[in-house]
């Protein structure tokens, strides 16, 4: 890779794309040699000689574009939801093919969110119950959010860590979902709310006392530092890399 990293951004002219489009920009070390949005073809990314494809679509189109992008030669860095554990296998296959090229998948770029998935993961091994609360705008596609279910996922593996089973729950009858989804055997809520961007709580509760943990989105541009990382580490990082955190030191 050059110094300056060439990027391409599809999903340009949606929320995080166009924010997206701004930070690259504004990076120095990037320059922005094509923004997609749907309907575009593909090969505009491999022609203007993107080394870097961010992938801020929507999930059906996601996982196409980044099998373009790795069979192009070029790292992809994803922050596009639904990328489930049989997508997951696919790319670790195809990335197998194509050692030397790097794909970020990122359920959440804000530095905040990460933190408390670690936090919530740490802190369930001491407390018998917890479950999780996503909130979120209303033009939001997918429910539960990714990060919400990838922080159900962290949660559930620190728990069977230390022989934690589920939370305790003697719900019999639930016709109408109220007690929502279940991920990893952790109950997962979700809100859509005008006027909201991206939240996320975690409650935990034992004998006499709870413990919420929680992380605001206020404004897209609190993804954009994650997202100049995962830019800037990608090319560096060959294979697939799930979550953020794998960017980071956190230890
Ligand atoms: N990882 C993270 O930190 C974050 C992830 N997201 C996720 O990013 C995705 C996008 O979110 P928003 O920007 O809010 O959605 P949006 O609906 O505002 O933007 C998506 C854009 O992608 C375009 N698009 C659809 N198919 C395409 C294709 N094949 N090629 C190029 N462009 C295409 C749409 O026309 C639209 O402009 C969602 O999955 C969302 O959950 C959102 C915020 C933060
Ligand atoms: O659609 C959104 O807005 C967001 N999507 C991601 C998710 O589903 O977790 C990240 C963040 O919550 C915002």
């Amino acid at each position: 890779m050059t110094d300056v990293i060439k990027v391409a951004v599809l999903g340009a002219s949606g929320r995080m794309g166009s924010e997206a489009v701004k930070a690259v920009e504004s990076a120095e070390d990037m320059e922005l040699v094509a923004a997609l949005g749907s309907g575009d073809s593909l090969d505009r990314t491999d022609g203007a000689g993107a080394d870097v494809v961010v992938d801020l679509t929507v999930p059906a189109a996601s996982e196409e574009n980044v099998r373009y992008a790795v069979e192009h030669g070029m790292h992809a860095v994803v922050g596009t939801t639904g990328w489930d554990e049989a997508k997951l296998d696919r790319l670790r296959g195809l990335l197998e093919e194509h050692p030397g090229t790097g794909v970020l998948i990122a359920p959440n770029f804000a530095i905040g969110a990460v933190l408390t998935g670690k936090f919530a993961a740490t802190a369930s091994k001491y407390f018998e119950s917890v479950e999780v609360v996503e909130l979120h705008h209303p033009n939001k596609l997918d429910a539960p959010s990714g990060t919400a279910a990838h922080t159900a996922r962290e949660i559930a593996e620190a728990r069977r860590s230390v022989g934690r089973g589920p939370s305790p729950d003697a719900t019999e009858s639930d016709p109408q979902g109220a007690r929502g989804a279940v991920v990893d055997d952790v109950h997962v809520h979700a809100v859509r709310l005008r006027g909201l961007v991206a939240h996320e709580e975690i409650l935990l509760g034992d004998e006499g006392q709870q413990l919420s943990i929680r992380h605001d989105s206020f404004d897209r541009v609190s993804f954009m530092p994650g997202v100049l990382l995962g830019i800037r580490t990608v090319g560096q990082r060959p294979g697939l890399t799930h979550g953020l955190d794998g960017y980071l030191d956190l230890d």
